[in-house]
């Protein structure tokens, strides 16, 4: 992704407003680690990082676990391939064995499904015990994948596309500790 100036940056602060406070993420963090402490109690998973966007989530989360678990990452984007359908490229397969494992997966946003679904098909090819996805926010609206949910879910939010909390505007403000968006009157024709 390329580098944008510090002052289009700038603007796209101005023109944004906050969606979730930084204090609701914070008591979504909680209210998360407090399910998946109950969950995983005793079943020693592995935690696995969504990269890029899962990055600060489970930074967050982790801090507040109780059950031990490992932590690895995997990473993989979606892009629209020339027919115009998604598809999903894989840029780090995770490198520990999963089978007969618990793995939770945790990622910043479900928003069509497009990422998570995919990983977790790959994923339970290798026969783990249990995959389940754990995300920061929920994007609501309708364009969802079929047959797919994701198990632990900190926060709705609106149709809209947000940045912070690892979230990114064009690679950048994943940093930002609330949830935004661009003005609806500042968003360009
Ligand atoms: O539910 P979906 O419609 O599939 O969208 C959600 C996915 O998109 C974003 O990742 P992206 O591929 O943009 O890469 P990033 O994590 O590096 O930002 C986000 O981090 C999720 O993984
Ligand atoms: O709204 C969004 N913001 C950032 N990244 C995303 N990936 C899917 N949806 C979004």
């Amino acid at each position: 992704m390329s580098q944008i100036s510090n002052k289009e940056i700038e603007q796209t602060l101005r023109n944004s407003e906050c969606l979730i406070s930084s204090i609701e993420v914070a008591a979504a963090y909680e209210r998360l680690a407090a399910q998946l402490n109950l969950h995983y109690a005793g079943l020693n998973p592995i935690v696995m990082v969504v990269m890029n966007g899962g990055l600060i989530p489970a930074g967050q989360l982790l801090t507040h676990l109780t059950f031990y678990h490992r932590m690895h990452y995997i990473h993989a984007s979606r892009y629209r391939d020339n027919e115009g359908t998604n598809e999903l490229s894989w840029k780090f397969k995770p490198d520990v064995d999963i089978t007969g494992e618990h793995v939770l997966l945790v990622d910043d946003i479900f928003d069509e499904g497009i990422t998570l679904k995919a990983i977790v098909e790959e994923l339970k090819k290798e026969n783990p015990k249990s995959v389940d996805c754990c995300v920061l926010l929920n994007k609501v609206h309708d364009r969802k994948v079929d047959d797919f949910k994701v198990d632990f879910v900190g926060l709705d939010v609106d149709d809209r596309y947000v940045y912070g909390c690892g979230m990114d505007f064009h690679g950048y403000l994943r940093h930002l500790p609330g949830i935004y968006a661009i003005k609806e009157d500042k968003i360009p024709e």
